[in-house]
């Protein structure tokens, strides 16, 4: 299937000092064959909340649901075969090759690298043909620009195959042509293989004009519909805090003043 759905989900923190709220109450429906963007301000939330819904952060309180049971009901190795996550952590030192990092997209199908059979073949040469990194393969992953880096880790993911794929600003190091690619890349794949994508981003033009729905955490809570509907709304007239950049409903885009 590929759905998330979140129940009165509060997102946070617990220090020593306290319980640090981030964001309260949230419960939505992400649902497969559907590019779903995230967007909000710096230190908003965002990957607070992709942390959560994908298990590695625990909920201060309310529920994730994957495919109506429980996250916290899946093993780890169920899981990865129901979601895969790009984060935009650095990866410990290793001297492996881009093909290598790729092939560890299949390990929740296989166990090492001598155990891939030829469908996890064709899904690694598959992602790589997509992410159009076919010829980096060889290349040591520490040899690469953060922009091929990215695209790399984007491979793993969908050679991993799996019916949700969460990203954390999977385009920040793109220049604007290849960012406009990965985001067609991610529509493709959610509407074709009917996954479920959630991304974090802060290019919004490109997230309004490219996605199927928007979820938006802004200060007062967090908005979710399509693109059309949240411009009605309103909810970007005052997305920054001043007026040095607004909002044209009519154009639906951004402009500096
Ligand atoms: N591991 C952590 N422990 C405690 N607080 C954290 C931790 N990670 C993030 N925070 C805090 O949670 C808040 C939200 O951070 P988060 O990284 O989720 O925001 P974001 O919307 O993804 O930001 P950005 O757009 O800048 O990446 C911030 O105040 C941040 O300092």
């Amino acid at each position: 299937m590929g759905v998330i759905q979140t129940k009165n989900l509060n997102i946070g923190y617990d220090h020593k000092k306290g319980t640090q709220v981030i964001a309260e109450d949230i419960s939505v429906v992400l649902e497969s064959g559907k590019l779903i963007s995230l967007l909000g301000s710096n230190g908003i939330g965002k990957s607070t909340f992709l942390k959560t819904i994908s298990g590695i952060l625990a909920p201060l309180s309310g529920s994730v649901f994957i495919d109506d049971q429980p996250i916290e009901s899946y093993s780890s190795s169920i899981l990865s075969q129901k979601l895969s996550l790009v984060l935009t952590e650095k990866l410990p030192e290793s001297s492996l090759t881009v093909y290598e990092l790729i092939a560890l997209g299949r390990q929740p199908y296989t166990n090492w690298l001598d155990q891939l059979a030829p469908q996890d073949i064709s899904q690694i040469e598959n992602a790589m043909v997509l992410t159009d990194i076919m010829h980096l393969k060889n290349k040591k992953y520490y040899e690469l620009s953060d922009g091929q880096f990215q695209k790399v880790l984007i491979a793993r993911a969908i050679a991993q195959d799996t019916p949700i794929i969460i990203l954390d600003e999977p385009s920040t190091h793109l220049d604007l042509y290849h960012k406009v690619k990965l985001f067609k890349l991610l529509k493709n794949l959610a509407e074709n293989t009917h996954k479920c994508i959630v991304f974090s981003t802060h290019d919004l033009d490109l997230a309004l004009q490219l996605s199927n729905q928007i979820i938006l955490m802004k200060r007062d809570g967090l908005y979710f519909d399509t693109p059309d509907q949240l411009i009605k709304q309103g909810v970007f007239d005052h997305f920054f805090d001043d007026e040095t950049i607004i909002f044209d409903r009519n154009n639906k885009q951004f402009r500096i003043r």
